[in-house]
């Protein structure tokens, strides 16, 4: 069913020691390049049930008819907020891998959760532990270097550009750099004469650029440049495997983290 070369004990690197009870999970885009490795991941650990496999076409009520808890959702940006919806309806918990969330959209969630106080909702744009370093480390990055731009490059299929991880690591950097006075790059991605397009896209005064490759899975660079130096921060992840931990560390935690979590980084202690 996946191609992946992980052991079991490497998608699970995160287990708690602690013993806890059985956790029943539904996976939404079940049969999807992540859903699928989702599946894997889930039916590998001891401690979790997969009880519903949902993918486009399917009954979503599968999920909640089969006593799912938590729900991993990694569909499509266009799909994705009607499946939170159904979910906090359900009282049913919400892992979220799928991309396309802006503050609007992060703000209606929080909304709907207001009334359902023990409901947890995880939206992370990267479940890879090395994709949500890097984002620490560029954060840390920023304030000592006037230039930065992003490089994000995938493989050919990829839904959205550019992709969720590298909006939220501009806009981390970006925070970053307000916070410490620096002022944006004015313009950075609009010179007079270059073809459009060619500076790539301006997130908060960021040019941020995407590459589309076929053999390509998802990475990342971000580079930086002051007087006579530059530094580059970059990750791959070579393998779908590369999200599970973090993917299922959020399903076991998230009984115990109500409301709205955005990134895996509180949850890793960072
Ligand atoms: N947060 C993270 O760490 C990662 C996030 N992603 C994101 O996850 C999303 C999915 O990526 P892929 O798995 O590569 O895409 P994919 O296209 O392989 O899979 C999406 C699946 O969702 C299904 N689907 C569409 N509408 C649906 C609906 N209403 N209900 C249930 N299933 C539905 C599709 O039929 C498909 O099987 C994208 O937004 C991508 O950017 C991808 C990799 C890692
Ligand atoms: O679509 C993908 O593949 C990925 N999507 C996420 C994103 O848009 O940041 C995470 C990772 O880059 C892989």
């Amino acid at each position: 069913m996946t191609t992946s070369t992980s052991t079991p004990a490497q998608q699970d690197s995160l287990v708690p020691e602690r013993e806890e009870p059985v956790i029943n999970v539904g996976v939404l885009g079940a049969r999807g390049r992540m859903g699928t490795e989702v599946v894997k991941a889930v039916n590998a650990a001891a401690d979790l049930e997969l009880v519903a496999m949902v993918d486009d076409g399917d009954w979503l009520f599968n999920v909640a008819d089969a006593g799912a808890q938590v729900v991993v959702d990694f569909t499509r940006p266009d799909v994705v907020m009607d499946n939170i919806r159904f979910c906090i309806d359900q009282n049913i918990h919400c892992v979220v891998g799928t991309t396309g969330f802006d503050e609007a959209k992060l703000a209606t969630i929080a909304e709907w959760l207001e009334p359902k106080p023990d409901l947890g909702v995880v939206i992370a744009p990267n479940f890879g532990i090395g994709a949500v370093l890097l984002m620490r480390f560029a954060q840390e990055a920023a304030r000592f270097f006037p230039s930065v731009e992003i490089v994000e490059l995938h493989h050919p299929n990829k839904v959205d550009a550019p992709s969720g991880t590298a909006v939220r690591t501009a806009r981390l950097i970006a925070a970053a750099r307000r916070a410490a006075g620096l002022p944006a790059a004015p313009d950075a991605t609009k010179e007079a004469d270059s073809l459009p397009g060619a500076r790539g896209a301006d997130i908060e005064g960021v040019p941020v650029h995407a590459v589309r490759l076929t053999g390509l899975v998802a990475h990342q660079e971000v580079l930086m440049g002051a007087e006579g130096e530059t530094l580059t921060l970059r990750h791959d992840s070579y393998d779908r495997a590369s999200f599970m931990p973090g993917v299922l560390l959020a399903v076991r935690e998230i009984g115990r983290r109500p409301g709205l979590t955005v990134g895996i980084e509180s949850l890793l202690g960072l």
